[in-house]
């Protein structure tokens, strides 16, 4: 609530104040340097906000006992490659929270390494150690998960892979809060929306309704008889815009209302499609004046200029549904 960390003179993350809820997958989006992997970071307890907190179940990370058992999180898998292997590193974690060791064979299972868990993950690829990371997140089997930029660097399986284990932890009712880059997959995959810009918090808000008011809706035409399609649209009192390849396009009137227009004037139509924009267009619109840099002609960054940052109503804490209830394995059972 009100979280906000400065770095000297730098204001990476302002007043932030939102609520992830349990049972969906919460998308966390902005552009670089937006302040998604400090806010994760101060979730966390790594990193201490300059003012505000974030609390799970009423309390502080690091007031939780065996916090793995609350959060779980993957925020840098690089950060745990080194010589102890999978097992090992693993074994380790559980120990420290009170998890029984079973465990770590059931989560080794559960991402697709047990044949490797002996051999140190120095030696693993980008995909392997996002693996352990993820395992290492579901070891404590936590109502909260917390993934920062899970499917960077992972060929088409390894995104369809996270795409499916992040919706299923939600449809087990879990909190699961997600960073990505990557649009497409975010559209696949999220159900809520927080999205922030040069650390403000510019919409909390479902996918759907995201991308509805942060974009564009209209309908393609095209027609052998495209002067005539024009004249029938402006003695209807329609605007239709020209565009390459002799398509025409109408915003503000149902496509329904076209074909009719159309068929009644007996204009042939090719083409009559509702079209609606992508996640990706709807979040360039609303980051358009929150990108810490611009590339240039020149290549020198240049300060983000266009719409300035819109505020929506605010939220308050990040809560996991039920408190952690048994070990992973009625879990595990469920997803088979
Ligand atoms: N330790 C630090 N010292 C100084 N500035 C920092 C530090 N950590 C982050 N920042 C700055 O705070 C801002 C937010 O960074 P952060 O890494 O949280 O953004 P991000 O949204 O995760 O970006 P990306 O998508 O590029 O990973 C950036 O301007 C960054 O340069």
């Amino acid at each position: 609530m009100g979280l906000t960390k400065h770095y000297g003179d730098k204001v990476a993350v302002d007043g932030l104040t939102f609520t992830v809820r349990p049972g969906i997958v919460t998308g966390f989006l902005g552009p670089n340097g937006a302040g998604k992997s400090t806010t994760m970071r101060m979730v966390l307890g790594l990193d201490n906000p300059t003012a505000g907190s974030v609390r799970i179940y009423g309390r502080h990370y690091r007031q939780l006992k065996d916090p793995l058992r609350y959060v779980g999180a993957l925020l840098d898998a690089k950060a745990m490659h080194g010589g102890r292997s999978a097992a090992n590193h693993l074994l380790c974690l559980a120990r420290s929270n009170g998890i029984p060791r079973t465990r770590v064979d059931e989560v080794l299972h559960l991402v697709g390494l047990t044949s490797v868990a002996h051999k140190r993950s120095k030696g693993f690829s980008l995909g392997m150690g996002q693996r352990l990371g993820i395992a290492a997140a579901l070891l404590g089997d936590p109502r909260i998960l917390m993934f920062d930029e899970p499917v960077n660097g992972l060929d088409p399986e390894g995104i369809h892979w996270i795409r499916h284990l992040m919706k299923n932890l939600a449809a087990q009712g879990r909190t699961v809060f997600v960073s990505s880059h990557l649009m497409s997959e975010m559209a696949l995959t999220a159900e809520h929306l927080v999205v922030i810009g040069q650390g403000r918090l510019l919409a909390d808000t479902s996918m759907a309704e995201f991308i509805r008011q942060n974009s564009r809706s209209y309908v393609r035409l095209r027609s052998p008889d495209r002067e005539r399609l024009l004249d029938v649209l402006h003695r209807a009192g329609i605007r239709a815009a020209a565009r390459r390849g002799g398509a025409l396009e109408v915003d503000g009137v149902p496509a329904e209302r076209l074909g009719e227009l159309a068929a009644a004037q007996q204009v042939v139509l090719h083409e009559l499609s509702p079209q609606q924009a992508s996640l990706e267009e709807a979040f360039m619109q609303l980051t358009a004046g929150a990108v810490e840099y611009h590339a240039h002609a020149g290549g020198r960054p240049v300060p983000g200029r266009g719409m300035p940052p819109r505020p929506v109503v605010p939220e308050r804490a990040l809560s996991g549904g039920a408190p952690p209830g048994g070990w992973g394995a009625g879990w595990q059972r469920k997803r088979s």
